[in-house]
């Protein structure tokens, strides 16, 4: 007789829809532990998904586990949350899996980790202010006036802020100007700022969704810009977490997860322990975050989309701030929405969840407002602005087609700007550049620059004099004449934030003027910088793209002008306008938001185009209504659920060939199922690769999952798969 085996299913990180069996000699081992195994000449990091006591393979072939290491990184309910996603995006169990977990879990060693402290200004500080620092310190005086703010600032915060943080924190620890102390789990002391008593309609939100408590419900908190939804969110952890063993998980864009909103939270939070998880953290101390959460001892986990993955055992309240916002979507790997996820786990674990936001996706509207099945979708709005006299801005709309433009700007704008400068209040100078920039024209025979891996315009970046592709990073000196012609007359095409810079320098050439956008702000630390300089009114103007649309504060800005967001309106995307509306919307919410008076002007020239109507009235709903009907006739999300299958190779014939295979099995495996011919994305090659697409439209959520099932593993195992790259995206929102 033999002893009997021990099994292991382990799940590995490869694109294989299946689970590999090792040989144990711990006869305890549990699911969720991690184990390092070879697989083929090499080791790799796993996670034990099953125990068995047979396995299909011989024994000679059965391979051992390496090590098993003795943490257990998953709970029963994430498992649960990882099946659900595996299955519904169709992607393999252990890529799941391993996309969700650390990747510090993920390194074959892990080494011990350094304590962690939390930094305070000394009273000595305090009494100093920022005014005595050196001059031209300025990484210090960031950090002081940060400290100032928020009280207590951690590691990753003030990494946030500058990654030198360490050698300013040593010259003021010399100055006598810090004090530290080192992170225990309870036990901190944040500046209390004053709590403000709920409003009425804040009441009756906190009311009703107190009563949903223990049992699963949805929530939309609809709420214009300002009007107190994070309050209502406070609120409601505050109750939560007056029961014992209980977490709350918070998930919000990655943008918006500042230095500012973290220690709004700590303050309101100081007995309980709060950690973040977002990608500016270092892996370890991501690790360490993840860990607090997983053993229950973080009561509030504040995080971006990969979060809502987190182990916690005593999860009972989710809340998502910014409902809408696309940076939820995952557009690479395990494509999965976390939004769609954070309900499916609400769900699964029978708990609340509340989405907030001024401009709910339509898919989040529909389901709130239309669906019959209201009683597990609750609806509450905050129509106020929170603070008193404080108003929403009136948004007016500029002719460009009346109005004599000069260099893109109207003289209204130009008079409206001036108007600010005089009354030493801020204005933001707006362009929505999603799929535009400018490119260089040759005026005589309107060559322009093209990438020749991609089938995309080269970009001009002006002070740098080069052109670039920003697709695949290509980059190229600007050439003096035009490589076609020889004509040296080669201009800039439209209006980059670089050109709206120097043309606001020539108008006013007295303001303090800032541009923003990815180039002049790659990092946090420089955006951490920018909100500073605004709340000490260093800024007069600011220029900048929908990366300022977020939900900042900016107390002195009373001015936001919209330039040349034409191109938006008539996009092949369907979901375009529904962008539009939501940015407008939110960069109109920037303006006036203390108690003085904003003010948005719109450049268009299609002034009485429908968006432009409904943004004036802040009619979000009527808007969203119309939008809804559209959708409807035209059969697209939410009336509709949708599958992308997205194709490239070096050869279009062998993306044609995939794709009309799979367009041909897939019509064969479901009659309820609309599957589209395959057509070509609007950038057709990207990084040399020529790319193919088809789409699978249903009225029957279940019938296009029933399809998917049998279609994926046929994609998996056609022979061409080997030249051609292929994913599935499930609720795609890009085409
Ligand atoms: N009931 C209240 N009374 C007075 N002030 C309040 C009240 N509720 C919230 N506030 C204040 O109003 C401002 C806006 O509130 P909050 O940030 O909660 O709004 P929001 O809807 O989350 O804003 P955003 O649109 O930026 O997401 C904050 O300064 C907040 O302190
Ligand atoms: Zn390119």
């Amino acid at each position: 007789m033999t002893d009997a085996l021990h099994i292991l299913k382990v799940a590995l990180d490869v694109p294989l829809d299946r689970v590999f069996d090792y040989r144990t000699d711990k006869p305890n081992t549990q699911i969720g532990q991690y184990v390092v195994v070879p697989f083929g000449a090499r080791k790799m990091i796993g996670v034990v998904v099953g125990i068995s006591d047979t396995t299909a393979i011989e024994s000679k072939k059965l391979k051992s586990i390496i090590r098993l290491d003795p943490e257990v990184i998953f709970d029963e309910q994430s498992f649960k949350l990882f099946q659900f996603c595996s299955q519904y995006y169709h992607y393999p169990l252990g890529q799941t899996i391993l996309s969700a977990v650390p990747s510090r879990l993920k390194k074959l060693n892990t080494k011990a980790m350094a304590k962690k402290y939390l930094y305070r200004l000394t009273p000595k500080a305090i009494e100093l202010g920022v005014d005595q620092l050196p001059p031209r310190q300025t990484i210090l005086k960031r950090i002081v006036m940060a400290l100032i703010d928020a009280t207590l600032l951690d590691e990753s915060s003030l990494r946030s802020i500058s990654s030198t943080w360490k050698k300013s924190i040593e010259t003021l620890d010399e100055m006598g100007w810090i004090a530290k102390e080192e992170v225990t789990s309870d036990d901190k002391a944040y500046r209390q700022a004053p709590i403000p008593s709920l409003n009425d309609e804040q009441q009756k939100a906190f009311d009703e969704i107190s009563k949903t408590n223990k049992t699963f419900a949805a929530w939309l908190l609809y709420g214009i810009t300002g009007s107190g939804k994070t309050e209502v969110y406070i609120r409601l952890i505050e109750e939560a977490l007056k029961k014992e063993d209980t977490q709350v998980l918070v998930l919000v864009p990655e943008i918006n997860l500042t230095p500012q909103l973290e220690s709004r939270f700590r303050s309101r939070f100081e007995k309980y322990t709060l950690v973040t998880l977002h990608s500016h953290l270092t892996d370890n101390e991501r690790l360490t975050h993840w860990r607090l959460a997983k053993e229950g001892a973080a009561k509030i986990v504040i995080g971006t989309r990969l979060s809502v993955f987190t182990p916690m055992p005593h999860l009972s309240l989710i809340i998502i701030d910014e409902e809408h916002d696309a940076s939820f979507k995952q557009q690479e790997g395990l494509r999965y929405h976390a939004r769609d996820v954070a309900i499916f786990r609400a769900k699964s674990e029978n708990i609340p969840i509340v989405m907030g936001t001024a401009t709910p996706s339509l898919e989040t509207w529909f389901n709130a407002t239309k669906t019959k099945d209201t009683k597990k979708f609750g609806f509450l709005k905050l129509t106020s602005r929170a603070v008193d006299d404080s108003a929403l801005p009136e948004i007016k709309c500029i002719d460009v087609a009346k109005s004599k433009v000069s260099k893109g700007f109207s003289p209204y704008l130009i008079e409206a700007i001036r108007d600010r400068l005089h009354k030493k209040e801020q204005s933001l100078i707006f362009i929505n550049r999603r799929g535009f920039a400018p490119v260089l024209l040759c005026s005589s025979c309107q060559w322009t620059g093209r990438c020749h891996r991609c089938s995309s315009r080269l970009v001009v970046h002006l002070n740098q004099k080069r052109l670039r592709c920003h697709h695949c990073g290509h980059d190229e000196k600007m050439p003096q004449q035009c490589p076609s012609c020889g004509n040296t007359d080669l201009y800039p095409t439209g209006l980059g934030t670089q050109r709206i810079e120097e043309t606001l320098k020539e108008f006013f050439p007295e303001a303090r003027i800032l541009r923003v956008d990815r180039d002049s702000t790659k990092t946090k630390e420089a955006l951490n910088d920018l909100f500073l300089k605004m709340k000490n009114r260093e800024i007069d103007i600011l220029i900048g793209t929908q990366m300022l649309s977020k939900g900042h504060d900016f107390p002195h800005l009373s001015l936001v002008g919209v330039i040349d967001t034409d191109q938006a309106l008539y996009s092949p995307d369907f979901r375009a306008s529904e962008r539009l509306f939501s940015q407008l919307m939110q960069v109109s919410g920037r303006a006036g938001r203390a108690n003085i008076k904003g003010e948005v002007y719109i450049q268009t020239a299609f002034p009485n185009h429908p968006i432009f109507e409904a943004l004036k009235t802040h009619d979000y709903e009527n808007f969203a209504n119309e939008l809804l009907k559209e959708r409807e006739l035209a059969e697209l999300s939410p009336f509709a659920f949708l599958v992308l299958l997205k194709a490239e190779a070096h050869q279009l014939t062998h993306v044609m060939q995939f794709l009309n295979e799979a367009m041909t099995k897939a019509q064969n495996l479901s009659t309820q199922v609309t599957v589209y011919n395959p057509v070509r994305p609007i950038m057709e090659r990207l990084k040399g690769m020529e790319r193919a697409q088809l789409v699978l439209q249903a009225n029957s959520r279940v019938a296009l999952q029933k399809l998917l099932d049998g279609w994926v593993s046929y994609l998996r195992e056609n022979k061409l798969g080997q030249r051609v790259k292929w994913v599935v995206d499930v609720d795609p929102l890009e085409f």
